[in-house]
Formats: C-alpha cells, sequence, structure tokens
C-alpha cells in the first residue's frame, strides 16, 4: 500500500494492488472511499467511453481481460487522475466519486411527512394558487414538493372548466392516455361498468392495480354538483404500511411477501374493444436501490381471484389484509374535505388512496392521470428530489 499525496487537507489516497482497490480518505468523511480499480474503470467518462453529446456510456467489451491495476494515479486537491496500464487516463473528481460510489448518494432534497386525519388537521391542507402554479417555476415546485412530502397537493383559483384541469395538469407532466382517454369525467350516469359510475360511496383505493405501472398522480376536479354528499377521502397508503411494520412485523411480511392480482374488465362499448386488465403485486413494494417505500396499491374493488397463496397460508394471508384494511378504514387515518369547482386535486397514486361519501344528485367530476416518471422527472429537474 503506497501513500500517494500527503498535504493536511487534500485526501489521502492510496493505491492498495493486493486488493485491486483505491483508498480516498477525504477530511470531511469518517469512512474511506474504498474504490475497486474494476468500478473506477467501469466509470470512466473520459471520451473513449462516454458520450458527452447524449450523456450515454460507450460499452467497454474488454473491461475484466485488462489488468486494471493502475501504472500511476496522481492525486491533488480537486481530483485524481489514474493512467492505466494500456495507456489510457481517466480523471475523477472526489465529489463525483463521493456521490456517485456504493451506496449512492440516496439522500432526498425532499422528505416525505407520513400523516394521518390529525396530523393533516393540524395544518393547512397543501395548495398552491393557480397562478403561482402555472406561472411561476417556484409555484410549479411547490406543488411538486407538496406532492414529495405528503402525496397530494391542491391547485386553487383554477378555471372552474376541464381546460382549467388540463393546464395544472399539464404543467407538470403531459397527460397520460389510457383506456379512459386522455382528460377524462366521472358522473353517476356514465352505465355500469364501475361502482365510480354511481352514487355509491368509493371506499380509500389507488386507481389502476390492474396494470403493470399503475399511473403516477391521478387528478381530481369537481365542476358541478347540485346535491348533498360527494365528499372527497385521502388516506395515506406509506403510512398505513409504517403503522403495520411497527405494530405488526408478522403481517407487515406477509403483505410484503403476497403479490395480489387486481383485474379490470370492459365489454365493446362506443367502438372500443372490451379488454381484461390482469396484474399482480404486493400491496407495497420497496425501492430496490434505497428500502424506501416506492409503490402502494390497494383496491378492494379491482381485486381478483386469490390464486397466488397455498391454501394453508391462506388465513395468514387473510389476517394479514385485514389488519391493513382496518388501518385504512380507520377514521384516524382518514382526511375528508369537500371539493368544489376551482380546485384541482393531485394524488399521488403510488402512495395515497382516494375515495368519496355516497352523494345525491348530479356530479361531475373532470380529471386525468399522469405519468409516475414525467412528474418524477419534473420534480428531479426542479431540484425537489
Ligand atoms: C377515473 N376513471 C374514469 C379514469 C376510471 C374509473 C375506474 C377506476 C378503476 N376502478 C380503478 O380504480 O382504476
Ligand atoms: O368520485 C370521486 O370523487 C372519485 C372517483 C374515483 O375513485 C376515481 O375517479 O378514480
Ligand atoms: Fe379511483
Amino acid at each position: 500500500m503506497k501513500d500517494l499525496n500527503l498535504s493536511a487537507t487534500a485526501p489521502v489516497v492510496s493505491q492498495r494492488d493486493e486488493d485491486q482497490v483505491l483508498e480516498i480518505r477525504l477530511a470531511q468523511a469518517e469512512d474511506a472511499l474504498v474504490i475497486p480499480y474494476m468500478w473506477l474503470r467501469d466509470h470512466c467518462r473520459s471520451k473513449r467511453y462516454f458520450n458527452h453529446t447524449t450523456q450515454q456510456k460507450i460499452p467497454d467489451l474488454e473491461l475484466l481481460e485488462r489488468d486494471l491495476t493502475p501504472q500511476a494515479v496522481r492525486a491533488d486537491s480537486k481530483g485524481l487522475s489514474i493512467k492505466w496500464r494500456d495507456g489510457h487516463e481517466t480523471d475523477y473528481t472526489y465529489d463525483w466519486l463521493a456521490n456517485n460510489f456504493y451506496p449512492g448518494q440516496f439522500a432526498r432534497r425532499t422528505k416525505r411527512i407520513l400523516w394521518d386525519r390529525k396530523k393533516m388537521e393540524s395544518e393547512s391542507l397543501p395548495a398552491v394558487t393557480f397562478e403561482h402554479h402555472m406561472t411561476s417555476e417556484d409555484g410549479l415546485r411547490q406543488s411538486l414538493r407538496n406532492l414529495v412530502k405528503y402525496g397530494f397537493t391542491m391547485v386553487t383559483e383554477a378555471p372552474p372548466t376541464a381546460e382549467g384541469t388540463r393546464q395544472a395538469s399539464e404543467r407538470i407532466s403531459p397527460i397520460q392516455e389510457s383506456m379512459y382517454g386522455g382528460l377524462w369525467t366521472v358522473s353517476p350516469a356514465m352505465g355500469n361498468n364501475d361502482t365510480a359510475y354511481t352514487h355509491a360511496s368509493l371506499g380509500a383505493h389507488t386507481d389502476n392495480t390492474y396494470l403493470t405501472s399503475p399511473a403516477g398522480i391521478e387528478v381530481f376536479h369537481i365542476l358541478e354538483h347540485d346535491g348533498t354528499g360527494g365528499e372527497s377521502l385521502l388516506v395515506d397508503g406509506f403510512n398505513a404500511v409504517d403503522t403495520i411494520r411497527r405494530d405488526d412485523p408478522k403481517a407487515f411480511q406477509t403483505l410484503q411477501d403476497t403479490p395480489i392480482p387486481f383485474e379490470y374488465m370492459a365489454t365493446a362499448a362506443n367502438g372500443k374493444p372490451p379488454y381484461l386488465m390482469k396484474a399482480y403485486s404486493p400491496i407495497f413494494t420497496e425501492h430496490p436501490g434505497t428500502g424506501e417505500l416506492l409503490t402502494f396499491r390497494f383496491n378492494a374493488y379491482d381485486r381478483g381471484t386469490m390464486d397466488t397463496v397455498k391454501p394453508q397460508d391462506l388465513p395468514q394471508f387473510y389476517a394479514a389484509y385485514q389488519k391493513i384494511s382496518q388501518v385504512i378504514s380507520s377514521p384516524a387515518s382518514q382526511l375528508w374535505f369537500q371539493l368544489s369547482p376551482g380546485t384541482v386535486l393531485l394524488v399521488d397514486n403510488w402512495r395515497v388512496m382516494h375515495g368519496r361519501s355516497a352523494f345525491t344528485g348530479f356530479r361531475l367530476l373532470s380529471g386525468c392521470y399522469l405519468s409516475r416518471d414525467e412528474w418524477i422527472s419534473q420534480a428531479r429537474m426542479l431540484e425537489v428530489l
């Protein structure tokens, strides 16, 4: 092991050929970065291995065939440079290495706030005016920040029309087409294909559970209602999962390990073909990189026939499913409010459930879906994530 540079503040960089790693002691970090030569060569950002126009890697098929012991390493206060045995040279900054080498820079800029009714009632509901949301980058950033923090946000004082829904939504991302179209409406006179198209109450659920990748955001905007009831309900799915994790680790494990079938069918109508959508997923999944909660799916209406659990394991599954259903339907979890024309509600459909109370009269809901990848990309670009 040989030390390559030793000024008091500059990092101490040591070449450990016996382990095929470079050890970098940064002044500000507790643990040294110990980076395998193979990783360093694989992450060479010189133009031989990285196309700076497309921002894409150029594959290196010989990576494993090379002697990757550096011929020389030069290090100064800004970064280091490796001269490889095949004559190629690579430069790195310490910041880039610290941010990109395992375990990566998974720190969020905006932390999630898991909530229940009490928590949300203790503060004003997350909202941004239409004017601010539409015309200022800061306004858009605030909407995205609310979505990341709470899993929902409102756009207030919007035009009380479908056009208002469209504008508020497209400010975040293009509207996602689905078998329901782009911009859609929900009213009690729309046929018998879904409980949503009736006057009945809807328990807390997420939409698109029957798709392999459910919509990322669902937008709701009530345009008309000439009767009573029809209040909106939100429940934080991640908070429900967290509650189970704390209170009943065995149920948590069962839910994590059990894929649940969801399905949705429609007969041919209005010139559109029939379909039968089906997907399997546990109620929640975790991010494969960070271990944070990533997805939440819960829809008691669109749950398919349970064909994923062995007969002898069914009691354990139903006990766990019942447990989380109870948390979700408990008044302590539920946030209720009345939406009215001009208030557009955006909900993270990978985290927060929505529902409504039963109603009378004619009620017209305008809405749409936005893609998960699109809205998260916006959040990244505006440095919310
Ligand atoms: C809202 N929109 C009209 C698009 C769909 C209504 C049906 C939703 C379906 N049960 C689900 O939960 O996905
Ligand atoms: O009618 C409502 O308020 C919500 C209906 C619903 O669940 C949906 O449109 O996805
Ligand atoms: Fe829904």
